[in-house]
């Protein structure tokens, strides 16, 4: 899907998960939480649980052009995310209509590979994703190996975490982050790098939770990170309220399906408090 964010609310997103806990369910669901409007364009569905995805639906890509303009004919957009795009004749509908409406900031997160291992962009997607979607992007969130893919090299030290952002940046996306759900280090930290357009950087380390109830968790960090740019707010004064409002979602666990549980999206975290 694609998402959209529009002032005190917004975005436009790309593949919905019915059971509820990833893709556009958790990205709508930290939209609300962060009391901004959401509208969708939908790209893709899926029939997916916390076991895995079963089953993928590409949506025709002459209906997502025609939810483009339903949405930029009506409705004041201010930012917006990418989800799982599915493939490149998708990935090129979106880069197309991105350009034509310009519909804020765009934050994509390249959604790849579900957690269970469902493939949710296909090898050619994503060489149309760096010629035509990157380099309109205010922000990218790949995780660990999706950024691997991106720079086509293995990222195992800090110094090739820094080194694939500085890659990534310069396909012209202003900001990068770099998630690091995939690695944790010997004190069972998690780090996330993001390299800001300034060429400033910043590591977020925060200790891991033992738990396999971390599906979406890509979702609702870069869900968070959009509304609040809708709402105006600096990346730089989002980024640390965006780690804690994904830890604290992880952390305050809810007891629902059998295999990668879903997020906490009830937890209190906004940029006014904590
Ligand atoms: N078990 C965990 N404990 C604490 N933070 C986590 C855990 N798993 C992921 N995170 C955090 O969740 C966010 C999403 O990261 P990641 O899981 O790498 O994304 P994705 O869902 O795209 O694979 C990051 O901020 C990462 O540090
Ligand atoms: C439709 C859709 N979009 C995104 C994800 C990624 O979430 P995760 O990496 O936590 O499985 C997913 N599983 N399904």
């Amino acid at each position: 899907m694609f998402f959209l964010s529009y002032f005190g609310g917004n975005h436009v997103r790309s593949t919905t998960s019915y059971y509820g806990g990833a893709g556009i369910n958790a990205d709508l669901k930290t939209f609300h939480n962060q009391q901004v409007y959401a509208a969708t364009i939908v790209v893709g569905l899926t029939a997916q649980n916390t076991y895995g995805v079963q089953d993928q639906y590409a949506i025709p890509t002459s209906f997502i052009s025609e939810q483009f303009k339903s949405i930029a004919n009506d409705l004041n957009i201010k930012a917006a995310k990418t989800g799982a795009l599915l493939d490149a004749k998708r990935v090129h509908i979106v880069a197309k209509e991105w350009q034509q409406y310009e519909l804020g900031k765009l934050v994509i997160d390249p959604v790849m590979v579900a957690k269970g291992g469902a493939h949710l962009l296909s090898d050619e997607a994503i060489l149309t994703m760096i010629n035509e979607l990157i380099p309109q992007a205010y922000l990218i969130t790949p995780n660990l190996p999706e950024a691997q893919v991106l720079v086509n090299q293995t990222i195992k030290t800090d110094n090739d975490v820094q080194q694939a952002a500085k890659k990534i940046q310069k396909m012209g996306v202003r900001n990068v982050l770099i998630k690091g759900g995939h690695r944790s280090n010997s004190e069972n930290n998690y780090a996330d790098y993001i390299l800001y357009e300034d060429g400033s950087f910043k590591w977020f380390v925060m200790p891991g939770v033992d738990t396999n109830r971390t599906h979406g968790t890509g979702d609702t960090l870069s869900a968070f990170i959009t509304a609040n740019l809708a709402k105006g707010y600096d990346l730089k004064m989002i980024m640390p309220q965006a780690k804690k409002f994904t830890y604290e979602a992880i952390r305050q666990t809810i007891n629902v399906g059998h295999g990668h549980g879903p997020l906490n999206h009830w937890v209190e975290i906004t940029m006014e408090r904590d």
